[in-house]
């Protein structure tokens, strides 16, 4: 069984497989102090609720925060005697090129999301993460990972607007009722709300006029649906991307060993 996490700037996501087959899946905040032995509470716990009996084996790990990186291989070491590969390190292999400037290094999160999207779509495709920030990746037709975008995220936008300004609030996200707010808080949502559905459009369509193709527009993050709901901004939604992405790489990985 495979052990596959996901870990956020913001949280992160622990996804149980028993081959192609999804079992389950549970996200904590991220936090870099958490130890190895507080993630097996956590996780036996929440298997054992599950129903989740047999031995994890394999574990793969995406991560965002370089720090977790280590409990997390502590994790594998004691209590699933099983070293995790690390997207984004040398010893794990990608299933696609990627094509950028030397020296950079691409968030393993962006890299997951390219190669789910491929396998799921095949290529010439942009991948939108509404994650701690809104990601955009382009994905070229052999599937290679050839660099995108990188905006403020959608929380992260309303909270900058709160923490720097006195007078405003801390607002949740939804879809406002009309553009012209009459408060403050339909102020502020109209803003970031409308707003996202320009920077999502104006982005998209300068990508496809850079690449001069069509392209087809994946989006995932739980806040994609909100955006989709009142402008069609994407061609599909994909719930578990990440997760699905590092079952693909962990398989690539399995078969070129
Ligand atoms: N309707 C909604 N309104 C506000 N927030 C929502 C709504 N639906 C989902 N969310 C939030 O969207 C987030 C979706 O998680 P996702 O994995 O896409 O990004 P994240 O975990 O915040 O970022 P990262 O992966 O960078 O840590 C969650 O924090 C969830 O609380
Ligand atoms: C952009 C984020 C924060 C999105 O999670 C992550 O992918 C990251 O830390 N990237 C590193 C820089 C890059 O992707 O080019
Ligand atoms: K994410």
């Amino acid at each position: 069984m495979l052990l596959a996490i996901d870990c956020g700037n913001t949280n992160t996501v622990f996804a149980i497989w028993d081959g192609e087959q999804f079992l389950a899946s549970w996200r904590t905040a991220t936090e870099w102090q958490r130890t190895a032995d507080q993630y097996y509470v956590w996780l036996s716990t929440l298997m054992k609720l599950q129903g989740i009996d047999a031995q994890i084996t394999d574990m793969i790990v995406s991560s965002t925060v370089p720090r977790v990186v280590f409990n997390l291989r502590v994790l594998g070491d004691r209590y699933f005697n099983t070293r995790p590969l690390v997207v984004g390190k040398p010893d794990c292999l990608l299933p696609v090129d990627v094509r950028v400037d030397q020296g950079t290094a691409v968030g393993p999160d962006r890299l997951v999301n390219t190669v789910a999207g491929y396998d799921l779509y095949g290529g010439d495709l942009i991948m939108v993460d509404f994650g701690t920030a809104t990601t955009f990746d382009v994905v070229d037709s052999d599937g290679a990972y050839i660099g995108g975008v990188i905006a403020p995220g959608v929380n992260l936008s309303l909270e900058a607007l709160h923490q720097a300004a006195a007078a405003l609030p801390h607002v949740d996200i939804t879809k406002p009722q009309a553009v012209i707010g009459t408060n403050t808080v339909a102020c502020m949502q109209s803003g970031v709300f409308w707003g996202y559905v320009g920077l999502v459009r104006e982005i998209c369509a300068r990508i496809k006029a850079e690449r001069d193709r069509e392209m087809r527009v994946i989006s995932t993050g739980g806040l994609a649906p909100l955006f989709q709901q009142s402008e069609k901004l994407f061609d599909a939604f994909e719930d578990d991307l990440t997760t699905h992405g590092l079952t693909v790489i962990h398989k690539y990985n399995k078969d070129n060993a």
